[in-house]
């Protein structure tokens, strides 16, 4: 199964797939069979490169160029040469001996026709660069850097921090674009020009905090490739929110946009499942209701006018409560406390076949049991739930499985935890992952800093569950909901708390969903 969300990947404006290594390799392969040559593919990503530094830097600037021994030091060749062609001051150092180029590589350092110098850290810092360009690794990254690379990385670096400007050709070299990983060392880049498609390891942490500006740049690759790779990670955006985004019919009724409960715990703890509640509505749910514990409901009922409260004593209310089909929607987690009293009360939401969301104390009352857990979750209809852990609930829940330990990047640990419970999983943080069962998965990468606050995840609870009340599908409304979070806060800016992101959604929805055409009646001709 391909979830919508990737389908609907082609309508967006700017490229949302990323790309492995090994896809981009299979894309380069696909391409060059195609009859492309390897070296126009090259010659058109030096060119991109030296367009960058062009772009920032008048001619006459000082120019190193640090190349390596692959494919990579092949873009740096032609960047050094067209660089010099207009005025630029270009060295190039070369990390390897010249004779150890192979290929289209080769054949670029040939064209090259100004001096080729070693690469030391000593030469790197006597040419008192104004720019560096690194080309030093890109994809080929295969093991940790150290001896000479990793000296040539701290020298880079060093420059940089003296005032050179550095430009990496596809990824910071030391950076790993599958996984983000920084392999022992990364050089610190102000921009990075990639190709064709950015790759993970641009949005991932820590390689994106590595990477600076993001420049993708057309070397030639004709999108039909994607058909041939076909991708399995997207960055979640605009136009995929846009077409995700359910656009009510004004012959519909509020039913027709779903019914969401969200259970809220008891006493003191009542405002999460409120701002979940709230935001559940605001994106859009026709109606939502608070399942609350006979000492919650003088208090939920007095904090809301739009949500209804309804008295749900224990698991065997709230199992009483969804017995009506209506409510095709349950957000738990936030507030309930953990242990059996939550245990039991996820029981009653899992039963059937109805969309849920387990968050917070829903995911952590399970950390002494897991099986049971994961069992009880497989056995749901795929597409009907999300899991919305934070680092710390994902790491007490699935860490202890073999499969998570051993995965190399936060892609394929959230991967794994779909696949071994069959529910969408949704890991929070500045690079939030979302992965279906089936290995489909996105990346959302709006959210600012000040969206780690208390609350904020409760609220991007009741914003799944009302895109799932809607009748998006698990993945859709996950990765949807993600986005609208991230940039409701940005639209809040620094100073936000939980409750302002609910209330900036009308404006940043009305951005994003067209209204539909309405004939004229005759009342609006005479008005005019
Ligand atoms: N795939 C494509 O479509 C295109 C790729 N191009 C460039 O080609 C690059 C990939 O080229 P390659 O596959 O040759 O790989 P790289 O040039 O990134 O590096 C491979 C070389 O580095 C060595 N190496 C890897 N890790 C090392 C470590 N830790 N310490 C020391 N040596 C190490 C390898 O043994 C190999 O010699 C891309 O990043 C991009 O810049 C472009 O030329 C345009 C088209
Ligand atoms: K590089």
């Amino acid at each position: 199964m391909r979830s919508a969300l990737l389908r609907s990947a082609a309508l967006g404006s700017a490229p949302p797939e990323l790309l492995t290594t090994a896809e981009m390799g299979r894309a380069d392969r696909s391409t060059i069979d195609s009859g492309t040559p390897g070296i126009v593919l090259m010659e058109n990503a030096g060119r991109a490169v030296a367009e960058a530094v062009m772009r920032r830097h008048p001619p006459g600037s000082r120019v190193v160029v640090l190349a390596g021994p692959g494919n990579n030091g092949g873009d740096g060749f032609v960047a050094a040469r067209r660089l010099a062609a207009v005025g630029f001051r270009v060295t190039l150092l070369l990390a390897g001996a010249p004779e150890r180029l192979k290929g289209d590589a080769a054949e670029a350092a040939r064209r090259w026709t100004g001096p080729t110098r070693p690469a030391t850290p000593e030469a790197l810092a006597a040419a008192r660069p104004h720019v560096i360009v690194d080309a030093l690794f890109g994809a080929g990254l295969d093991r940790p850097v150290d001896g000479l690379p990793r000296a040539l990385i701290g020298a880079v670096n060093a420059a940089r921090a003296d005032g050179a400007a550095v430009v990496a050709v596809d990824l910071p070299s030391g950076v790993n674009g599958t996984t983000g990983a920084v392999m022992g060392a990364a050089i610190e880049a102000d921009e990075s020009v990639t190709f064709f498609r950015a790759k993970p390891g641009h949005w991932l942490l820590p390689g994106r905090l590595r990477r600076g500006r993001l420049t993708i740049a057309d070397i030639g690759i004709p999108d039909a490739v994607l058909a041939t790779v076909q991708p399995r990670c997207i960055l979640v955006g605009p136009e995929l929110v846009r077409a995700s985004l359910p656009v009510p019919s004004l012959a519909g009724h509020k039913y027709d946009r779903g019914h969401v409960v969200v259970v809220s715990g008891g006493g003191h703890t009542t405002g999460a499942a409120r701002l979940a509640a709230r935001a559940a509505l605001r994106v859009g749910a026709g109606l939502v209701t608070l399942a609350s514990p006979a000492d919650a409901v003088a208090v939920n009922a007095a904090a809301n006018v739009a949500v209804m409260v309804r008295q749900t004593d224990a698991a065997e209310g709230l199992a009483t409560l969804l017995e009506d089909r209506r409510f095709n929607a349950v957000a738990l987690g936030p507030g309930l406390g953990v242990g059996a009293a939550t245990r039991d009360l996820v029981g009653s939401a899992l039963a059937g076949c109805r969309a849920v969301v387990l968050d917070a104390d829903a995911l952590t009352s399970f950390v002494d049991d897991p099986e049971a857990f994961f069992t009880a979750l497989r056995a749901r209809p795929p597409g009907t739930t999300v899991l919305t852990p934070h680092d710390g609930e994902f790491s007490r829940l699935f860490d202890k499985l073999p499969e998570i330990h051993e995965a190399s990047s936060k892609l394929d640990r959230v991967r794994a935890a779909a696949r071994r419970t069959g529910a969408v999983v949704l890991l929070k943080g500045a690079d939030t992952t979302i992965a279906d069962l089936d290995g489909c998965a996105a990346i959302n990468a709006n959210a600012p800093a000040h969206l780690a606050t208390a609350g904020a995840g409760d609220v991007l609870t009741g914003l799944v569950a009302g895109l799932l009340a809607q009748g998006l599908g698990a993945f859709t409304a996950a990765a949807t909901a993600a986005w609208l979070h991230g940039e409701a806060a940005r639209l809040v800016g620094p100073g936000l708390i939980a409750e302002d992101l609910s209330e900036v959604m009308p404006s940043l929805l009305a951005r994003l969903i067209e209204p539909p055409a309405v004939a004229e009646s005759a009342h609006d001709r005479v008005i005019r």
